[in-house]
């Protein structure tokens, strides 16, 4: 079989993180990058920098696969959607320090950075983050392009909305449900449930203000 390539879309901080994760799984003869910078730049580290994001059908033959790393939820689910509607292979990227319950299942297009951890019977939808040193305990559900930004902490039995973002050293107890496209600010400790486009921080998190659909 040819040799297997991973082609990541975004070459910012969180490029980096998604390309080194993928060569921890030991399964990509080769990852490059496409990037709205292609012009002013033609390598992020050691990886190559091959042309535009709009460039991707070039790769659509082959042994590719394609992974988005735009840490924007909304930027991230517009790209995935589309290569998806171009039927374009998408890969999930677990790091080798990560691990994921057996009785866990995790969407495509997400990404499980280096120790992060699942517990059982939770289930991560499409094109989600669970980042650095993240935990997301037993029987949670993440729904579709939700971010985990590095160490937090999400107790047993909680939901997280579609495109919802919380920030990084968060804390979530058990059973509370956070509506979708909700950002919680670094730090926040939730202790019950966040309405749908709410942005929210502190301990324990207060709403401050309902975010634009
Ligand atoms: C690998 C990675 O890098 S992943 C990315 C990780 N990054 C994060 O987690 C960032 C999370 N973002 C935040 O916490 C942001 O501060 C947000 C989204 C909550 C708010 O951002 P903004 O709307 O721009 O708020 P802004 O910076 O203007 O601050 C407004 C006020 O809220 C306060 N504030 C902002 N964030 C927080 C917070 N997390 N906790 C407590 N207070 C906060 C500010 O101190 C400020 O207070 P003041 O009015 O008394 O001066």
């Amino acid at each position: 079989m040819a040799d297997k390539l991973l082609i990541i879309i975004g070459a910012g901080g969180h490029g980096k993180v998604a390309a080194e994760c993928a060569e921890s799984m030991g399964i990509y003869q080769k990852i490059v990058f496409l990037d709205a910078g292609a012009s002013e730049r033609t390598s992020v580290g050691p990886w190559d920098i091959v042309g535009m994001p709009e460039d991707f059908e070039r790769y659509l033959s082959g042994n590719s696969e394609f992974f988005v790393a735009i840490g924007d939820n909304q930027a991230r689910a517009k790209w995935l959607t589309g290569l998806d509607e171009c039927k374009a292979p998408i890969a999930s990227l677990i790091h080798a320090s990560a691990t994921i319950s057996d009785y866990s299942t995790l969407g495509v297009g997400s990404l499980l950075c280096a120790h992060a951890v699942v517990n059982p019977f939770t289930s991560i939808g499409l094109g989600c983050i669970v980042n650095t040193s993240a935990s997301i305990d037993h029987d949670c559900v993440l729904d579709n392009f939700v971010h985990i930004a590095p160490g937090c902490h999400i107790a047993g039995t909680v939901k997280v909305g579609e495109k919802s973002f919380i920030g990084i050293g968060s804390s979530v107890v058990q059973s509370v449900n956070i509506g979708k496209n909700c950002v919680l600010g670094a730090g926040s400790v939730v202790v019950g449930d966040i309405k749908d486009n709410s942005l929210g921080y502190g301990v324990p998190a207060k709403i401050i203000k309902t975010l634009e659909k």
